[in-house]
């Protein structure tokens, strides 16, 4: 029966659709550091970050130098990123893309899925627990990864309230854009005193520029680290990533 043949196919097309996806999860369990190396032509803060934006080659250039995963700004208006541009980076490349996007409803994480992302960043600062808690429920669904993102002790209060695993410590308050990598050990700090929990995955995002502000975030403890800025600005994209997770600079954040 015809009915019978089309339904054998679809069931193969279904298991292809649902097959695991690529793991940030597991290259933060391998890595004594995992980079998330960010592709981004502009942002809000700094404008235009690369004039000459190659999307490809800035890829390759991360995957030469080692990066762990790939984070694609796909924000049209504000980042000169786009869903497309995801769509074709996920066909050049093995490692785990992050979509970076400023996700409000359930129907942009089935998008992020269509479009070849393996993990999701939610930001608490624009949502609600109830948002949070339905956002990373379909996540789950679709077997996406997300990071939650947090600024301030009132965001983690929210994120502990929820089963996210990967916690992203935002160094740049994006209501003035200063950055300040003390976030994250003040941060790190409050989650030790808060939860007794210690399965957290804690990521340090933005304004991480040399191999000091690495060693810095490495002895506070975090699992990896997301650099966007000084790694588009790098001549050598992947002599920048070799520079940063290699040298041991001296830190200027200790206070
Ligand atoms: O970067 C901005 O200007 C910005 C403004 C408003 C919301 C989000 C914004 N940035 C997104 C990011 O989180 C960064 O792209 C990411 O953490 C990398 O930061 P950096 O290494 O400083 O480029």
């Amino acid at each position: 029966m015809i009915l019978d043949k089309i339904i054998k196919e679809k069931e193969k097309e279904v298991k292809a659709l649902k097959k695991s996806r690529h793991s940030l999860i597991e290259k933060l369990k391998a890595e004594e550091l995992t980079l998330i190396a960010e592709i981004k032509k502009a942002s809000p803060s700094k404008g235009l970050i690369r004039k000459d934006f190659k999307p490809v080659e800035q890829l390759m250039a991360y995957q030469a130098g080692g990066a762990d995963a790939i984070s694609v700004l796909t924000d049209q208006k504000f980042f000169q990123g786009s869903n497309q541009l995801l769509e074709s980076l996920r066909k050049l490349t093995e490692l785990p893309i992050l979509r970076k996007e400023f996700i409000i409803d359930p129907i942009q994480v089935y998008q992020s899925f269509f479009i070849g992302a393996d993990v999701i960043l939610l930001i608490a600062a624009v949502l609600d627990l109830e948002q949070l808690k339905e956002l990373l429920a379909t996540a789950e669904k679709l077997k996406l990864e997300v990071i939650v993102e947090v600024h301030n002790e009132a965001e983690l209060d929210m994120v502990l309230n929820t089963e996210a695993e990967i916690i992203g410590i935002n160094n740049r308050n994006l209501n003035n854009f200063e950055v300040d990598l003390n976030t994250t050990a003040k941060l790190l700090k409050l989650l030790q005193e808060k939860t007794p929990r210690q399965n957290y995955y804690i990521i340090a995002e933005s304004g991480i520029k040399s191999a000091a502000d690495i060693s810095y975030l490495k002895e506070l403890g975090v699992d990896g680290v997301l650099i966007g800025e000084t790694l588009m600005k790098a001549e050598s994209p992947a002599a920048k990533i070799k520079e940063l997770s290699l040298s041991k600079g001296e830190s200027d954040h200790d206070s």
